[in-house]
């Protein structure tokens, strides 16, 4: 199985393109990767962004997509509009599963997503997702409403599947509580959410990108949407709840621990 992520590189190693083919490479599927911005970041935040230009984004699709038998694919930091639309432009009619996470801010605030790229994000990538993983800040900024309430996160999801996606996962991490929940609507099925207990740690550092590389993982391997985010779901606790401390800031998560421990994570599901 072959995956390609689409994202922009933490020197960090605990995001980006890096947590994505760690997360690849532990889940047994062979990763690639097409760079759409480099930036100087540590566990203290992000230092600066070198965003490659379009042509070179379009080399590096052309080169893996050419040559490799590619079974699903991830965004994560895309940076601009020109980026997307070139991605989208590449993707559309490919027919391959999609997972875009819509990164747009790292936790420590810096802007990964120029304000002016939300408009072709909704227009000409998420139409032809399969999957959309937001945050909460994330789904408020693509639907316009805020979320406060369950009614409020299911009118979101509403509005994001309206774009053309099939599934959205609202990661609930931003939210209060002893509880880390993820609200699962597949377009035609009844909701569903994912719940662990939440760790107490401030080593969260690449959370989102993770859950998203291990759902795309999974996909590639052949599994139900149900399947996927449930095993997803998993490797992201895991890597939560085993952290390494490593840095001095907000650490990165623990990518070996899903394998070390075979995957066994209690997870429910309701
Ligand atoms: N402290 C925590 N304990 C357990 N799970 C968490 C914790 N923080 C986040 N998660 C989980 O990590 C995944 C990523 O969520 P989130 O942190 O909201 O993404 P992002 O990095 O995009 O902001 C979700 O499955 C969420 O429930
Ligand atoms: C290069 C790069 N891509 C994405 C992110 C954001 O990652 P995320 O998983 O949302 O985690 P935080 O950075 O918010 O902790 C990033 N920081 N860098």
């Amino acid at each position: 199985m072959i995956t390609l992520t689409i994202a922009g590189s933490d020197s960090g190693g605990g995001a980006g393109i890096q947590a994505d083919i760690k997360t690849f490479q532990e889940l047994g599927v062979f990763g690639t990767s097409v760079i759409t911005a480099l930036t100087a970041q540590n566990t203290l935040g992000v230092h600066g962004i070198f965003p490659t230009t379009v042509q070179f984004v379009e080399a590096q699709l052309k080169a893996v997509l050419e040559d490799f038998n590619v079974t699903a694919i991830k965004t994560g930091m895309l940076f601009n509009s020109e980026i997307i639309e070139c991605v989208a432009a590449t993707l559309k009619n490919r027919g391959l599963p999609l997972i875009v996470d819509p990164v747009m801010i790292a936790k420590g605030g810096a802007s990964l997503l120029q304000q002016e790229s939300i408009q072709a994000l909704k227009n000409k990538l998420l139409p032809i997702a399969t999957v959309c993983t937001p945050n909460i800040p994330e789904a408020e900024v693509i639907s316009g409403r805020s979320i406060h309430t369950e009614q409020e996160l299911f009118l979101a999801a509403q509005d994001i599947i309206s774009l053309g996606v099939q599934c959205v996962v609202m990661k609930g991490g931003h939210l209060a509580g002893d509880k880390a929940i993820d609200a699962v609507f597949i377009k035609g099925e009844v909701p569903f959410v994912l719940e662990t207990n939440r760790f107490e740690t401030k080593h969260t550092h690449g959370t989102g990108c993770t859950f998203s590389a291990a759902l795309t993982a999974e996909i590639a391997k052949g599994k139900s949407l149900q399947e996927a985010v449930l095993e997803a779901k998993k490797f992201v606790h895991l890597a939560i709840s085993n952290p390494l401390n490593i840095g001095h800031g907000f650490g990165p998560t623990n990518h070996f621990v899903y394998r070390q421990l075979e995957g066994k994570c209690d997870v429910v599901c309701h």
